[in-house]
């Protein structure tokens, strides 16, 4: 791995401020999915040091909430600048971490910057309320306080915009976090606290602890007293496991959880526009996001029509190793995604599917892009999130059916749907039950919106002025005069 700074490549853990290995000694390899090299040998953290970066956050915490909102803006806006700056090293480390093509990788790290950008002009826009008094002499003041020691789970497929979507809001208000990555890709996140510590971020304000053992980090901040929220994006089976262990004291949490995207094609969609937004949702990151379309239904009178389209388009991919020049699709993250991917077209295909382009491994990590027709709710695709690059292709007839079917699952993060009749896209936008709507548009992400679902994809929002909310407690004073 070429870097033009190589200090920002750290393979300890940052914690109150300094740069330590683990109690034990030991490490644990981080590996190139594409090449399947070792790239690196992570300080491996356990419950003990992780008890030490909480103890360090809340010694930090009140410090760090006295300060005026602008003294923190300074500091986060001089730690935005140097991701900007330093955004070819870090995109370099993330594509060798996680895989994805360089350029998308990169443009993972100022996506992520832009949430540090911007919570740290909106930290200075936390505003109370005055209320009219219920009796005499009363009067009402609403105040916004920050909770205090924030602890943070994410996952390996954003390395470092789901870090850069929490710790944002949670120091812009003035709380202070411990963020535990995915063991897959932790130097994404030790290269972030490379560059707070560089901008000044006072020590115990932000740390970050790499351990092998999810659970042994991840039960001591849901165990530790002095964390008074837990903010977890992954899985919705690992948040159902987060959420029960918060319950002893009644953390504050929010969950960004696992996705089913339907992605709709009516009959009176621009199709070429609707290529577009499906190849952007679908194929993003190998298939690897929570907003991924995961089931693509296409109206009856147009699926010919968009299948010939979509498979044209696909077979326009390059997949290959993220640092290959031109590679516009990278691996999978490891076997098991791999084995999950193909685990769901064989459904699908003994279910009675068919291949219309792709359906192949292609050695290592990687998978053809692949498109299926004649898929029905039955078979796994429709009810699994596959995580993959597997676009599924449905056939409905009416606006009534469609609706219904999208609505058929458990989740409720993204979805998106491309026609031009304006009352239809008021009908089907309020029809759908999920967070997120892309309405004629594929890639509806950024840090301005409230990016969070409904049902069992989860609770809370990041991005946004809701997204400041989900740090703050509210109080009020009722004051007699
Ligand atoms: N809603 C969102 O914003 C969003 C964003 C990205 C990914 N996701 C979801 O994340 C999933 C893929 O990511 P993943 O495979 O890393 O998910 P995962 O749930 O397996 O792991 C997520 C994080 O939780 C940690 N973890 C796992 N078990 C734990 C435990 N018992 N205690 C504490 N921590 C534990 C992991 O080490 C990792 O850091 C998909 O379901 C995807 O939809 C959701
Ligand atoms: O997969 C998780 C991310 O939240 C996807 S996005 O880049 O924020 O759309």
């Amino acid at each position: 791995m070429k870097l033009k700074d190589p200090s920002l490549l750290a393979e300890k853990s940052y914690v109150d401020g300094a740069w330590v290995d683990g109690d034990s000694g030991k490490t644990f390899a981080v590996t190139n999915p594409s090449t399947g090299e070792v790239i690196a040998n992570m300080a491996d953290l356990g419950q003990a040091e992780t008890a030490r970066a909480i103890d360090a956050a809340y010694a930090a915490q009140k410090d760090w909430a006295a300060k005026l909102a602008s003294e923190r803006s300074a500091l986060m806006m001089k730690w935005y600048e140097l991701m900007v700056e330093n955004a070819d090293d870090l995109g370099t480390i993330l594509c060798a971490e996680m895989g994805k093509p360089f350029a998308e990788a990169r443009g993972e790290i100022l996506y992520g910057a832009s949430f540090i950008q911007w919570f740290a002009e909106e930290g200075k826009r936390v505003y109370g309320d005055t209320i009219p008094g219920a009796k005499a002499g009363q009067r009402i003041v609403v105040l916004k306080q920050p909770v205090g020691v924030v602890a943070s789970i994410t996952p390996w497929n954003f390395p470092n915009a789901m870090i850069a979507r929490k710790v944002a809001p949670a120091l812009a208000v003035g709380c202070t976090m411990v963020a535990k990555p995915a063991k897959l890709t932790p130097l994404s996140a030790t290269a972030m606290a490379v560059l707070a510590e560089r901008a000044g971020i006072p020590k115990g304000v932000f740390s970050v602890v790499c351990g092998s053992s999810s659970s042994a980090i991840g039960n001591e901040m849901c165990a530790n007293e002095k964390v008074r929220k837990l903010t977890f994006t992954g899985s919705t089976e690992v948040g159902r496991e987060l959420l029960k262990n918060c319950a002893h004291d009644i953390k504050k949490t929010s969950m960004e959880l696992g996705g089913n995207a339907p992605f709709i094609v009516f009959d009176d969609a621009d199709l070429d526009a609707a290529v577009v937004g499906a190849m952007g949702s679908k194929f993003r990151n190998a298939g690897q996001t929570c907003v991924c379309a995961n089931r693509i239904y296409v109206q009856a009178g147009v699926y010919d029509a968009f299948t010939e389209k979509l498979v044209a388009a696909v077979k326009q991919l390059n997949i290959g190793d993220g640092f290959a020049e031109g590679v516009t699709t990278g691996p999978l993250i490891d076997g098991n995604a791999v084995d999950k991917v193909k685990e769901h077209v064989a459904d699908a295909l003994e279910k009675g599917a068919e291949v219309a382009f792709g359906a192949e491994e292609m050695g290592g990590n990687f998978y053809r892009p692949t498109v299926l027709t004649g898929v029905t709710k039955d078979m796994k695709v429709a009810r699994e999130e596959t995580f993959g690059p597997v676009a599924p292709l449905f056939r409905f007839e009416t606006e009534e059916e469609v609706i219904a079917a999208a609505n058929d699952t458990e989740f409720g993060l993204a979805c998106y749907f491309y026609s031009r009749d304006v009352g239809r896209v008021w009908r089907v936008a309020e029809a759908l039950e999920y967070g997120i709507v892309g309405v004629n548009d594929g890639l509806p992400s950024t840090a301005v919106a409230p990016f969070g679902g409904v049902k069992q994809s989860g609770l809370g929002r990041e991005g946004s002025k809701y997204g400041l909310e989900d740090f703050l407690e509210i109080k009020y004073l009722s004051m007699g005069i």
